[in-house]
């Protein structure tokens, strides 16, 4: 079955935040970018997606993520992440009704598209279902069959609550690249030996010869 993506995109200047240690305000914004430019290029590859929807009122991001072939929604509602994705499920439900549809966290740069397929082939089974982060606490991606709301809880302790709300938790080996987000200096060094897209690599390679 061939699935729509929802990736939300913060704007750049405001996003990853708690990178702030490891990327300064200057390179920030890029290495944000590049985070998302591997997600969707990962995800665009995946057997298992028929097409990526950015939802960002990001200018650049949304410039750069059309470019690789992702459609872009406007984040009309500007109240913030779950907000984001419930409008842009709306959007593409719109258009393709009979689609199953999920929620992938932008900053996944060492998406690999083989292991993106074992997930999505996994939720397939389900109404709802979801992958925890690599901490098991957060989660990367809440998914969705044809005719189910998306009934997006991400933030704070979102694993717990995506399960309370009834959402299947998907217990799946060997999908490391898709549980990995990128938060923290730690889980950007996490990234990078599982094996980021390049063009991740090229920004942390600047930030490496910088020093930072
Ligand atoms: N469209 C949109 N996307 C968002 C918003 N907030 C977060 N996101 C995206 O949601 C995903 C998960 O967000 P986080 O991991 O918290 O990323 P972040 O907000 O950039 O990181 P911090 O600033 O460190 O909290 C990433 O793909 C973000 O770009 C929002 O208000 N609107
Ligand atoms: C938004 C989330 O991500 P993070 O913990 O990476 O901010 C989440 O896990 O629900």
């Amino acid at each position: 079955m061939q699935w729509t993506l929802v990736v939300p995109v913060k704007p750049l200047a405001r996003a990853k935040s708690r990178l702030a240690d490891t990327a300064h305000d200057g390179v920030r914004p890029s290495l944000a970018l590049a985070f998302a430019q591997d997600t969707v290029t990962a995800a665009l590859a995946c057997p298992e997606v028929a097409d990526v929807a950015v939802v960002t009122d990001d200018v650049r991001a949304g410039r750069e993520l059309a470019k690789l072939g992702a459609g872009v929604v406007p984040d009309e509602p500007g109240g913030g992440l779950n907000a984001a994705l419930a409008h842009g499920a709306a959007v593409v439900r719109a258009t393709r009704p009979a689609r199953p549809v999920a929620a992938l966290n932008a900053d996944l740069p060492a998406l690999r598209p083989a292991e993106l397929a074992r997930v999505l082939a996994a939720a397939t089974e389900f109404p709802r279902a979801f992958l925890a982060d690599a901490a098991g606490i957060g989660t990367t991606l809440l998914a969705a069959a044809p005719g189910r709301e998306l009934d997006p809880e991400f933030g704070m302790d979102s694993a717990a609550r995506h399960r309370t709300s009834g959402a299947v938790e998907l217990r799946l080996e060997g999908v490391d690249s898709v549980r990995q987000d990128v938060d923290t200096g730690g889980d950007l060094r996490a990234a990078l030996a599982l094996g980021v897209g390049p063009r991740t690599a090229a920004v942390a390679a600047r930030l490496l010869t910088a020093g930072q």
